[in-house]
């Protein structure tokens, strides 16, 4: 993966999109195109995205039969996107059918989009684990063990908090990608996610890329967000 930084489209439309994106013209990003984009614009937003020069990550976090699966994994690696997620909660039978699909909807010659595991999601909490999903191991097992999985599937890394990447790093080495949602500026607002770090602080974790939506889209100024993210990923100071 050539940048690091992806930005979270979670738009309602194509149109807002564009607005977005205006103040980025000329500056290639690495885009996420999550649920609330793609069910309303479908794969015409990959095509536009890509005519644009931007890379993309579709973030659809599948996460059913291993048939089923397989057969969604062929048309999505015929839509040219760099990147790809699954939960790795359905199990490594499902995982192997995910990277079986991607082999063969991917044209020859070109490499296949990257595939990687969703362990727990940034918005689990411990006590949440425990007392909803009756998952009794801690939440660094739980999402160790998930990422054991990814591996074992012959996934290429998996989503976690940047919190998690240190264990995932001890364990699977520096080639497993460590993708970091759950992202937010020191001044911001969590929102929904509980497992939250900053910019700075993913780095230096190891976050192989982090993914960062509201604190950008939401700034005032999205243009001068971006740059603040570019700098604290960089090694700026934390404000
Ligand atoms: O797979 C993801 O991208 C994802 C996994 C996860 O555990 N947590 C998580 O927040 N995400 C996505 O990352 C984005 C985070 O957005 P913000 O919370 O606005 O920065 C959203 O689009 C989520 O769907």
């Amino acid at each position: 993966m050539d940048s690091p930084l992806i930005v979270a489209l979670d738009f309602p439309s194509m149109e807002e999109v564009k607005r977005f994106l205006q103040p980025f013209q000329g500056e290639p990003l690495f885009v996420k195109v999550g649920m609330e984009l793609y069910y309303q614009e479908g794969p015409a937003i990959i095509s536009y995205l890509k005519e644009q020069g931007q890379q993309i990550f579709l973030d659809l976090k599948l996460h059913d039969i291993p048939n089923t699966v397989k057969q969604a994994m062929k048309g999505i690696a015929r839509l040219g996107v760099d990147l790809i997620n699954v939960h790795a909660a359905g199990g490594t039978k499902m995982m192997e059918a995910a990277l079986e699909g991607l082999e063969a909807g991917t044209e020859a010659g070109k490499r296949r989009p990257y595939c990687i595991a969703v362990t727990q999601l940034t918005s689990t909490s411990e006590q949440m684990l425990h007392e909803q999903l009756l998952i009794e191991r801690s939440l660094e097992e739980t999402v160790l063990h998930y990422a054991s999985l990814a591996k074992r599937s012959g996934l290429d890394g998996v989503v976690c908090s940047a919190k998690e990447v240190p264990f995932i790093r001890e364990h699977f080495g520096e080639a497993f990608l460590a993708v970091t949602p759950g992202i937010r500026f020191a001044a911001d607002e969590k929102n929904d996610q509980v497992r939250v770090v900053t910019p700075y602080e993913a780095k230096q974790l190891g976050a192989s890329a982090i993914v960062i939506g509201r604190s950008i889209t939401k700034a005032v100024d999205p243009y001068a967000a971006y740059q603040q993210l570019q700098r604290e990923w960089n090694g700026g100071k934390e404000k």
